[in-house]
């Protein structure tokens, strides 16, 4: 119990770091919290928020795993080097991916609900 606190300290130490140093970590965050924030007004179905909590966490473990492999290859390769660039733009590729098919998912779980709330 006492080793999965401690790992839990560490996991939360990462997190912090993320959004301490990450600006779009920081920018994903502020979206996610507004697409709960639309989806308590929308009320929700409990499939819809899954698919929305499930498309958030997906975004903000992209960035995140992004992060780590900066920061692996910033220890790996402090000057300049094809391969270091090339494992950056590849996880950074990553996060675009999802970010891009997020967007789209919130649109489509997100609009029916909000449209019938204001015109129905
Ligand atoms: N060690 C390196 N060798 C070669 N290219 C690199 C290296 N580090 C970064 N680059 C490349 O330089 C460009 C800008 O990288 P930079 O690290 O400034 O921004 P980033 O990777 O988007 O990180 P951040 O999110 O912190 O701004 C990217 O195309 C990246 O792949």
């Amino acid at each position: 119990m006492r080793k999965f606190i401690r790992s839990l300290g560490y996991a939360c130490s990462g997190i912090q770091y993320a959004l301490r140093t990450q600006r779009h970590m920081r920018i994903h965050t502020a979206a996610a919290v507004i697409v709960i924030f639309l989806g308590l007004i929308a009320r929700l179905t409990v499939t819809r928020w899954a698919i929305l909590l499930l498309t958030i966490g997906s975004v903000i473990s992209a960035e995140m795993m992004n992060t780590a492999v900066e920061q692996v290859v910033n220890l790996a390769s402090p000057s300049l080097h094809p391969l270091a660039k090339r494992a950056k733009d590849v996880a950074a590729g990553a996060v675009l991916i999802v970010s891009a098919a997020a967007v789209v998912i919130g649109v489509i779980v997100l609009l029916p609900p909000i449209w019938e709330l204001l015109f129905q």
